[in-house]
């Protein structure tokens, strides 16, 4: 059974869906430009080495900009990897030039597996993670699939969020995905911060 929040996130993730992906082109390059901007004048990007990104699908924001920024620094780069053999989890894979990729069943590309490279949660210093839509107090809606909120609750949840270590978590969306509400649920892992192209909410958690 559908309860009422979870009906209203459908239609929230249908609407904010739409919205990303009507944006033009021209649009979506300024928007992968100034997300970098962002994150290197907020400092997000300051004293990283080991970044997760993830390679933009149905209009999300891109964060190629910021993939090759890191490449150019010599920061380390990982993409969300499904883990075939634990249902529902995500891994993070090394991604440089050389990485060999393939199509995942929700036809993105991810690197090939192989959980012997994979890198623990503990060592990643940030995360992006792509959202759905979010609010001004700083809370996400993603795909749906309850990805993140499960691999990162293997290691996070037990820890209140002032005393985990890593990684910082930083949800970046369009400015179009700004909702008037998004409703939390217990699972919900809260990002440490939401970056648009135009602002940076800081949780005060
Ligand atoms: N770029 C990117 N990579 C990512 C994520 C993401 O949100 N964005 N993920 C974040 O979790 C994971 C993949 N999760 C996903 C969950 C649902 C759908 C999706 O498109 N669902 C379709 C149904 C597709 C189908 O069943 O064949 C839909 O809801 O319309 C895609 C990715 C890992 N990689
Ligand atoms: N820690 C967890 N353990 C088990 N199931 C979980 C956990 N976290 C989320 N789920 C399940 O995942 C489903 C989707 O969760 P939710 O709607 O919050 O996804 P989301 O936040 O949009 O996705 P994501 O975390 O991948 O960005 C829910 O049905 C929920 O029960």
């Amino acid at each position: 059974m559908v309860n009422s929040t979870e009906k209203s996130k459908q239609q929230l993730r249908s609407y904010y869906r739409q919205a990303r992906r009507s944006l033009s082109n021209s649009e979506q390059q300024q928007a992968e430009a100034k997300l970098l901007e962002q994150l290197l004048s907020s400092g997000t990007l300051d004293n990283q080495r080991h970044i997760a990104v993830y390679l933009s699908q149905d209009g999300e924001i891109s964060c190629q900009a910021l993939i090759n920024w890191c490449w150019h620094n010599k920061v380390h780069t990982y993409l969300p990897v499904l883990n075939p053999h634990k249902a529902g989890y995500l891994l993070f894979l090394p991604y440089t030039k050389e990485t060999k990729m393939k199509n995942n069943q929700y036809q993105i590309l991810e690197p090939v597996f192989d959980p012997q490279s994979a890198i623990d949660l503990d060592a990643l210093s940030l995360m992006l993670m792509p959202l759905v839509a979010f609010d001004l107090a700083g809370n996400r809606l993603g795909m749906g699939g309850g990805f993140y909120d499960r691999t990162l609750s293997q290691k996070l949840a037990k820890n209140s969020p002032s005393t985990r270590p890593f990684p910082l978590l930083c949800g970046v969306a369009h400015d179009c995905q700004q909702a008037q509400r998004i409703e939390t649920q217990s699972w919900d892992v809260p990002v440490d911060k939401i970056i648009t192209p135009s602002t940076v909410i800081n949780n005060a958690l």
